[in-house]
C-alpha cells in the first residue's frame, strides 16, 4: 500500500512541567488526505500534545517536523480551533477572522476579501458586524472555524471544538465539517482533533490515536476504516467503538496495532 506524504511528524515527544511529567515518548504522524483523533482522558495531555503539534509548547525532549523541518517556534502550517473558542470580544467578527491574516502581514484589502470568504464559507454570511456576545454558542464556534481556515491552513488542529456545544449544534457542526472536508477545493491538507468522545472520534477519524494517562502516551493506534457519512448506529460503528473504550479503559492495553 502506497503511504500518504508525512506532513507532521512527532518524534519521540517527553514534556515535563517542572517535576509533572504530561507526555511520555510520543511518536505519531499527520498524513496528507486524513483526519487523525487524538483520544484519551482527562489528562492524559491531550492538548499539551496538540500545542506541541501547533508550536506553541516545545517538547522537553524529542521533536515535532512540518514537512520534514523541526520546529522551532510556532508550526506555519498549522492554525488552531479552540474548545471555548477564544474569540477577542471587543471585536466583531470580520475583525476576530482577520485577526491572524493581520499577524502574516496580509494587506487590508485581500484581508477583508479572504475573510469574507471564510465567513461565508462556515455559514455566517451577514453577522460580520456582530461582536461575539451577540451569538449562540454554536454561532461562536463557527466564527472559531472561520479564524482558523482563513489561513489556509495545511493542518487543522482542533481542541475539543464541539464539547462546550448543545449535542444538536456540535452534531450539526461536525456535519459541515466533514461536507468541508470533502470538498474537492478545501486546502487543509490534513485535520487533528482532540477528543474524550469515543463516538465523536469514530465518526469523524481515519485514525483514531488511543492515549494512556499518568504520563500521557500511546496506547494504540486504530484505523477507522468505515465508508462516510458513518451511521452511529450501524452495527460495525458499535463494534469499533466498544475497542475503542476497551483500548481507553482497559489496564492492561498495549499498542495493539500501528494503524
Ligand atoms: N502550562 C502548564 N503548566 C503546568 N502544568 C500544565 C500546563 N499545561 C498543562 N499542564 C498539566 O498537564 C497535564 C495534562 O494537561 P492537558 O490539558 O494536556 O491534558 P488533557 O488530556 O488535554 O486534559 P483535558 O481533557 O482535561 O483538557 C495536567 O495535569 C495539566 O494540569
Amino acid at each position: 500500500m502506497s503511504r500518504s506524504a508525512v506532513l507532521v511528524s512527532v518524534e519521540h515527544v517527553g514534556k515535563r512541567f517542572d517535576t509533572l511529567r504530561v507526555l511520555d515518548d510520543v511518536s505519531l504522524d499527520l498524513r496528507e488526505g486524513e483526519i487523525v483523533a487524538l483520544l484519551g482522558r482527562s489528562g492524559s495531555g491531550k492538548s499539551t500534545l496538540l500545542r506541541t503539534i501547533a508550536g506553541l509548547t516545545a517538547p522537553t525532549t524529542g521533536r515535532v517536523r512540518y514537512r520534514g523541518t523541526e520546529l522551532t517556534g510556532a508550526n506555519p502550517g498549522t492554525a488552531m480551533v479552540f474548545q471555548t473558542f477564544a474569540l477577542m470580544p471587543w471585536l466583531t467578527v470580520q475583525d476576530n477572522v482577520e485577526l491572524g491574516l493581520a499577524a502574516r502581514g496580509v494587506p487590508p484589502a485581500r484581508r477583508r476579501e479572504r475573510a469574507l470568504a471564510a465567513i461565508g464559507l462556515i455559514g455566517l454570511g451577514g453577522f460580520e458586524s456582530a461582536y461575539p456576545r451577540e451569538l449562540s454558542g454554536g454561532m461562536r464556534q463557527r466564527v472559531g472555524f472561520a479564524r482558523a481556515l482563513v489561513l489556509e491552513p495545511d493542518v487543522l488542529l482542533m481542541d475539543e471544538p464541539f464539547s462546550a456545544l448543545d449535542v444538536l449544534t456540535a452534531e450539526h457542526l461536525r456535519g459541515e465539517l466533514m461536507a468541508l472536508w470533502q470538498q474537492e477545493d478545501f486546502p487543509t491538507r490534513a485535520v487533528c482533533i482532540v477528543t474524550h468522545d469515543i463516538e465523536e472520534a469514530v465518526l469523524l477519524a481515519d485514525r483514531v490515536v488511543v492515549l494512556g494517562a499518568n504520563p500521557g502516551h500511546v496506547r494504540a493506534e486504530v484505523a477507522v476504516g468505515l465508508a462516510r457519512p458513518r451511521d452511529r448506529r450501524a452495527p460495525e460503528f458499535a463494534a469499533l467503538a466498544d475497542r475503542l473504550r476497551g483500548l481507553l479503559t482497559g489496564p492492561f492495553a498495549e499498542i495493539v496495532e500501528r494503524a
